[in-house]
């Protein structure tokens, strides 16, 4: 591919809180939870070709290349708008997966984004995030691109401002698989509503960390390390933690400081995704 291509920013989220607050009758959860977007994770590029087919160059191992959400985010959007462009599609992959960090609807939104502007497709931010929670609750969040508390199954969004943080991610190892955590008897699914206005990060939780612990004896010894250092908790239906600093070089420091067998990274919180801004670039916005 040519030198001269466009990265586009595929960023992490960290689910600051995460509260359980009811169940629909179609078995989804309700939640409220504060979404903060940080300054890393994967990159995507696109060859743009006529003959429309949509190829991604760079498989993940073990999902299959229709069941990829990369791919089922263009397909979507092509057979949306009847589009005639087809896409070479290149990822650079950084975040874990099954994590609960979004890298798979990260994914999913940058492709939404990136290839609305290079196919003109001419879609506004309201059908394109309408578009992404066909692909999985959180892709709207990604889309929007900006720090915000969600509600409903996440598709209720109201974007919020941020102090700047930065988040030491620790990825225990372990991947979790969301429906169990969702399936687990012993789920807190009635968490009293909060009001925005009122969120801090110590009066809140996340409901499916104990669920998450108690499954996995080895994220609860890591979280017990990581509070040592900063507060700190599970993000999404887990595994990763992560532990809040106001200080760069203090994550830094924890970062050093990881037992064997874990990996992490230290990211700053933005309001703003960087996507947004490679959006602007390309379209000289
Ligand atoms: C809870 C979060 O991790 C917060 O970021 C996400 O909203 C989860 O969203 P997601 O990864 O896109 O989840 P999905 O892949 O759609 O859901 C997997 C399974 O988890 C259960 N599920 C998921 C989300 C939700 N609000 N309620 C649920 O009960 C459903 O059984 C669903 O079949
Ligand atoms: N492009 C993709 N990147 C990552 N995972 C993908 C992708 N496409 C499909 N998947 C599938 O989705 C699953 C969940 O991946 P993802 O990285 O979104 O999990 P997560 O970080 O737990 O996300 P969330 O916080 O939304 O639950 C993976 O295990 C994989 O099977």
């Amino acid at each position: 591919m040519a030198d001269a291509m466009t990265w586009w920013p595929s960023p992490a989220k960290l689910n600051l809180f995460l509260h359980i607050t009811g169940r629909r009758d179609d078995g989804y959860h309700t939640l409220q939870s504060l979404f903060q977007l940080l300054n890393y994770g994967d990159q995507l590029a696109f060859e743009i070709t006529d003959d429309g087919t949509i190829t991604l160059q760079n498989p993940i191992d073990g999902v299959a290349s229709e069941d990829n959400l990369i791919w089922r985010a263009a397909r979507l959007l092509q057979q949306h708008c009847d589009c005639r462009h087809g896409a070479n599609i290149y990822l650079k992959k950084v975040l874990p997966m099954g994590g609960g960090i979004g890298g798979g609807s990260s994914n999913a939104a940058t492709v939404l984004v990136a290839l609305n502007t290079l196919w003109n497709c001419g879609l506004d931010d309201d059908m394109l995030a309408a578009l992404g929670l066909q692909l999985g609750a959180d892709v709207p969040i990604f889309v929007r691109g900006h720090t915000a508390f969600a509600e409903g199954v996440g598709e209720i969004i109201t974007p919020v401002e941020l102090p700047r943080n930065y988040y030491l991610v620790v990825y225990p190892g372990v991947s979790i698989a969301t429906a169990d955590i969702f399936g687990d008897p012993d789920l807190c699914r009635s968490t009293a509503k909060i009001r925005t206005q009122d969120y801090r990060f110590e009066t809140t939780r996340n409901d499916c960390q104990p669920i998450a612990l108690k499954r996995h004896p080895k994220v609860a010894k890591i979280l017990r390390g990581l509070l040592e250092y900063a507060p700190s908790r599970m993000t999404g239906t887990g595994a990763c933690l992560f532990g809040v600093f106001e200080n760069e070089n203090d994550a830094n420091h924890a970062l050093k400081a990881l037992p064997e067998g874990c990996t992490g990274f230290v990211a700053s919180g933005v309001n703003r995704s960087p996507l947004l801004n490679t959006r602007d670039n390309v379209t000289g916005a």
